[in-house]
């Protein structure tokens, strides 16, 4: 379970980051972190992980600090956490040293899915690859909470669909997963749960099913919380 209280985080400026009063994650659950670009979801991926400070507030993953739950967390972005001179096989065999859970077979069998090279090396890959190799190492850590920042991008549409059904395939059930998106179309059958940040701030948070059930889509209530105009273009160009 991730909890978090009373988190704030402000960069120069002075504008806020973040601003949360109380949230809990309970384990097992995929959500979306959504928002529109500046909304604080990267800021908010990153507060969970540790980096950098946040002001006030704490947040503790199964009742502790990150600082102690390091083994349990895997942290997917576009930055990517590999090393560049290694090759997936010797990155493996850094990360099996690190993560007492990690899963040879499930990282193989994620390299040989994506068509990754294992004894390629990784600085030569291109962004798109190096992407997918994050992903292999991600989800063959063992770890128990996932934590992606926009995992589709520069993949294709294939890559991204073939991914969605790979992801929630080799999930063993306990694992609790949050990613941030822009592309909510492909990911709401997947999602069980959609945050919307606005300022730093939770604008929304609720079960799909429960918008389902009132037939929305994700995209309906995104464009509500964001005041989304559609035809707000024709006033600047008109
Ligand atoms: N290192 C930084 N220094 C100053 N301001 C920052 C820094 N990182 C983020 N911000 C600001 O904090 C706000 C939240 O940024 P964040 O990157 O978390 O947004 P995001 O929702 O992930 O955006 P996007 O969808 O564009 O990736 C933005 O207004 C951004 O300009």
């Amino acid at each position: 379970m991730i909890e978090m209280k009373f988190v704030t985080k402000r960069y120069a400026g002075g504008h806020y980051g973040l601003y949360w009063e109380s949230a809990t994650i309970p384990t097992g659950e995929i959500v979306g972190i959504l928002g529109e670009n500046g909304s604080g979801k990267t800021t908010l991926l990153k507060a969970i992980m540790g980096i950098g400070d946040i002001e006030n507030g704490e947040i503790r993953i199964d009742g502790l600090p990150v600082t102690q739950q390091y083994e349990k967390m895997a942290f997917i972005t576009e930055e990517g956490s590999f090393l560049p001179d290694l090759t997936p096989y010797e990155y493996g065999q850094f990360l099996a040293d690190f993560f007492p859970r990690f899963d040879w077979e499930r990282y193989n069998k994620l390299l040989k899915f994506f068509n990754i090279e294992s004894h390629g090396q990784i600085k030569k890959f291109s962004k798109g690859q190096k992407s997918k190799l994050e992903i292999c190492a991600g989800f063959s850590k063992g770890a128990k909470y996932i934590l992606m920042d926009e995992p589709f991008l520069g993949k294709d549409m294939f890559t991204r669909r073939d991914f969605l059904k790979l992801m929630v395939s080799s999930l063993k059930g306990d694992e609790t997963i949050l990613l941030t998106t822009h592309i909510i179309d492909e990911i709401e059958n997947v999602l069980d749960r959609a945050i919307i940040l606005r300022y730093g701030r939770v604008k929304a948070d609720f079960y799909i099913d429960d918008i389902r059930e009132e037939g929305r889509t994700l995209a309906d209530v995104m464009a509500e919380i964001t005041g989304y105009e559609e035809n707000q273009y024709k006033e600047i160009f008109d």
